[in-house]
């Protein structure tokens, strides 16, 4: 099984994603398209990359800390789901939380990208679960006190 990940270039702006670190989780992702997006509204960016993922894996999309810090702007969907069979073209829904337009433009680092193993687990109907110590506790359930 390869564990490379192929890229397709559709357009020629575009770049294919990098590690800035060989050890990274994420690759940077770049827009391959200028674009504006004004305050509190969101945009979906062209990257002009298709790719083919190793067998059971995805590709999570997802914001850069850096973006967010400095100018409010993430990943609208985050994280975005690159499913192994997907064979169109990556795009990036980004939103802006911040006070000013922020403009995109080509060659940025708009997001992220993790390659992640899946699990492509069978689904059954079943009649009763298994016991266990949680139970149907949740929602705070194992705090000492009702706020935490
Ligand atoms: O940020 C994203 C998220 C998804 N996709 C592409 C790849 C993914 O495999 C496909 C479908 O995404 P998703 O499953 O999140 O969308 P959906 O609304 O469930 O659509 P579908 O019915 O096509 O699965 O769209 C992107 O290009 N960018
Ligand atoms: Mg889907």
């Amino acid at each position: 099984m390869t564990k490379t990940v192929g890229v397709k270039r559709l357009i020629q702006e575009a770049r294919l994603p990098h590690r800035a670190n060989e050890t990274d989780a994420g690759l940077d992702v770049y827009a391959a398209e200028d674009k504006w997006i004004e305050a509190g509204s969101y945009e979906t960016i062209r990257t002009g990359i298709a790719i083919e993922l190793p067998p059971s894996t995805e590709a999570q999309i997802r914001p850069r800390s850096g973006l967010a810090h400095k100018f409010g702007i993430t990943v609208l969907n985050s994280p975005g789901t690159i499913d192994e069979g997907y064979r169109g073209e990556i795009k990036i829904m980004l939103i802006n939380h911040g006070k000013e337009a922020f403009q995109v433009e080509v060659g940025m680092r708009i997001a992220q990208m993790v390659i992640a193993p899946v699990l492509l687990s069978p689904i059954k109907e079943i009649q009763e679960l298994t016991e266990t110590p949680r139970g149907e506790g949740g929602f705070g359930s194992s705090g000492l006190r009702d706020d935490v």
